[in-house]
């Protein structure tokens, strides 16, 4: 009987070698999953996202267990409670999550772990051993922000209105108008101290231009992604 209910205990995160994981935040429509998996594309075989669950619906053309797992609410809260999330948060009116599974499958490849959460699941990793490269997307304005929300067509109105809420709190708490500078060594150097929370994270980018967003998302990563590459070519 005892064996029927004993999981056995997944390593800890922090016993696992390899690359830091990097964590991408940031409003909803601020342009995430277009960074992401531009690097998933121009690097394969270095990065791995992190699929996290959601009770939200499927957009046309995700997939599940690629884009999210995407479940009901009761199958998610199931797994909560026995413990097998890293952090979860609500989310417009939805339940996300990261699994501990989700991000040792992509950490045991030697893989640089991504993951896509909102601002409170910053705060829960924060609190966790995972140790990851903290970055926040932020639109260059809220108007344009709204823009690109309507533009993408994914979400209903009243779902574009609670983004926005949720928007408008995310970037008083990383303030854009600290970080605009193209010069990537000022906004490392002063990322870490701008807005409400010092420290929350290790760098802001902006997101107008697209291409110099992914640049300097690039220049970031820089250490983690050599390590990875030289360890393919030893
Ligand atoms: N805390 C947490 N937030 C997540 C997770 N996965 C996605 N999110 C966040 O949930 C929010 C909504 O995601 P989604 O419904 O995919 O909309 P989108 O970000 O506009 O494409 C975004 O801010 C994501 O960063 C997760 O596992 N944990
Ligand atoms: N720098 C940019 N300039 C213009 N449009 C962008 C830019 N970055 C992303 N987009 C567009 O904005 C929309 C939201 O981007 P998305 O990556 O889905 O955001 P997120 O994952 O943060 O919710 C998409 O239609 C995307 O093509």
């Amino acid at each position: 009987m005892f064996f029927t209910l004993f999981n056995p205990p997944l390593p800890l995160l922090s016993v696992m070698e390899g690359p830091r994981p990097v964590v991408l935040s940031g409003p909803s429509g601020t342009g995430k999953s277009t960074l992401l998996k531009k690097l998933l594309k121009d690097y394969k075989g270095v990065f791995g996202f992190s699929v996290s669950h959601t009770t939200r619906d499927p957009r046309p053309g995700e997939v599940d267990g690629k884009d999210y797992h995407f479940r009901n609410r009761e199958a998610m809260q199931e797994d909560i409670d026995t413990g097998e999330f890293i952090e979860t948060d609500e989310f417009s009116g939805n339940l996300y999550g990261t699994s501990k599974c989700a991000v040792q499958d992509v950490r045991a490849k030697g893989l640089i772990c991504i993951l896509d959460v909102d601002i409170a699941g910053v705060r829960h990793i924060k609190e966790s051993d995972l140790d990851p490269i903290y970055v926040s997307i932020q639109p260059p304005s809220i108007e344009v922000l709204e823009e690109r929300l309507r533009g993408r067509a994914t979400e209903t109105e009243e779902k574009i209105q609670s983004r926005l809420e949720a928007a408008r709190i995310d970037m008083e708490e990383c303030s854009p108008l600290h970080a605009v500078d193209n010069e990537f060594s000022f906004l490392f150097l002063h990322s870490s101290v701008i807005g409400n929370e010092p420290g929350l994270f290790d760098i802001v980018i902006v997101n107008d231009d697209l291409d110099e967003s992914y640049e300097k998302l690039q220049s970031v990563l820089k250490e983690e992604i050599m390590k990875v590459q030289q360890g393919i070519k030893s």
